[in-house]
């Protein structure tokens, strides 16, 4: 710190011996004066220097204010664009305003890559990098890098499968064929049929063999868990799927999104327009299709609005219906090759038996015939379990509460 200005010289007091009273008593007296003047100087300094201190003082104030105020403001959230010499290009959501900052230096710049979420604050600079817990993304849709079903754990609906792989794998696998064809492969399967027929074990089936990505998401939810998220994440989800090529997007319960327009006007029904309107063209901006598959389900094809199924949108359609008598066989044989089944289980004339089970319900069964064993201090199912699991689960077919879903009607 420097100290200016400096302070002033100390007056000096020459007495000679020589000197007559007279005159010592001058230099005395002027030595006085010029020792006054010092003094009034110091005290003008004094003054000066209080009134800094207080201007600092009230500044310092100012600033822990600031500084309280800056920790507990609420950030805006960001996505990085692209990391420069010069900074960070990050994009403002809400307005898609980019900016070009800089890092709090309490953040390490080798943690942050183009893509991440972060938080922002007044002046745009990055105070916080958002983990996957607190994105938006990650809360609405399931990320399976590679998922474990494979075509052998779907019994029942050889032909669907055989559909799927034609329209999803064989694009993904071979994607010159179509082009030497001269076709386009079809935009998007929509699977539809009863709830638990395995629509879900296909999309994840599909993805696993042709090692794609996963990443469903549940149309409920975009319009009654994120209100007003929607079409926001329906574009997330497509800019999610262009980081992850090659991926197969599921779309569950596609009808809470795609539902036939009706005439009310509340703001709920403008949220799912809007939430299908961003699908639609998502979709229909889709040039290069080879590495993102699309599938969506629906167990109510009848509501599902016309828009959605014309070409270059959800074209191939597939019917996934509860499994007749060989493919429920097929079903239990799934279903129990990792259980220790007694040998008086007749599981022919259990299939026999199952009319209108759908592949959910006969999972459920077997998991509630071993519990039976289980309960009776057991390691080996035997019929006995499998009939008091089916006596159980039709009791719960009549009361009409159950859990098991295909004894809903459901129209489709
Ligand atoms: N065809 C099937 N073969 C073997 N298991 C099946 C089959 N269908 C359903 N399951 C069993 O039921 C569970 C649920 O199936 P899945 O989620 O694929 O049904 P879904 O048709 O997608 O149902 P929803 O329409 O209710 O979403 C599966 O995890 C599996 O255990």
């Amino acid at each position: 710190m420097s100290r200016s200005p400096s302070l002033p010289e100390r007056p000096h007091l020459d007495l000679d011996p020589e000197m007559s009273d007279a005159e010592r008593l001058s230099a005395l007296r002027q030595h006085f004066e010029r020792m006054v003047d010092v003094n009034r100087e110091l005290d003008q300094r004094l003054q000066n220097a209080d009134d800094r201190h207080a201007e600092l003082v009230d500044e310092v104030d100012q600033m822990k204010a600031r500084n309280e105020a800056l920790k507990t403001a609420s950030y805006y959230i960001a996505t990085v664009e692209e990391l420069t010499d010069d900074g960070v290009i990050i994009k403002q959501h809400g307005n898609n305003q980019e900016v070009l900052t800089e890092f709090a230096p309490s953040l390490n710049i080798d943690d942050i890559e183009p893509g991440d979420r972060v938080a922002i604050n007044d002046s745009f600079a990055v105070q916080t990098i958002l983990d996957d817990e607190t994105d938006a993304r990650a809360q609405a849709m399931e990320v399976v890098e590679s998922p474990t079903v494979t075509y052998d754990d779907i019994g029942g609906i050889d032909e669907q499968v055989r559909e799927v792989r034609e329209a999803v794998e064989q694009p993904l696998e071979n994607p010159e064929m179509f082009e030497e064809v001269g076709i386009d492969p079809p935009a998007g399967v929509l699977l539809y049929g009863p709830p638990g027929t395995g629509k879900t074990m296909l999309a994840k089936a599909v993805a696993n063999e042709t090692n794609a990505s996963f990443i469903k998401m549940a149309g409920s939810e975009l319009v009654q868990k994120f209100i007003g998220e929607g079409a926001r994440l329906v574009r997330d989800l497509f800019k999610l799927a262009a980081e992850r090529e090659p991926v197969v997007i599921f779309i569950d319960e596609i009808d809470a999104v795609a539902s036939k327009r009706t005439d009310s006007k509340t703001s709920g029904d403008a949220e799912v327009q809007r939430t299908m309107m961003q699908l639609l063209s998502e979709m229909d901006g889709f040039d290069d299709r080879g590495d993102i598959r699309i599938i969506a389900a629906t167990n109510r094809f009848d509501m599902l609005d016309e828009a959605i199924l014309r070409p270059g949108r959800f074209d191939r359609l597939i019917e996934v219906p509860k499994p007749a008598v060989e493919g429920r066989r097929r079903i239990l044989d799934i279903h129990t090759r990792d259980m220790n089944v007694a040998d008086d289980v007749d599981l022919d004339a259990l299939a026999e038996e199952l009319d209108d089970y759908s592949g959910a319900d006969i999972a459920s069964l077997t998991t509630e015939a071993g519990m039976f064993a289980i309960r009776d201090g057991r390691t080996e199912v035997t019929g006995a379990d499998f009939d008091a699991a089916h006596e159980k689960l039709s009791n719960v077919e009549e009361s009409g509460t159950g859990p098991i879903s295909g004894f809903t009607d459901y129209q489709y």
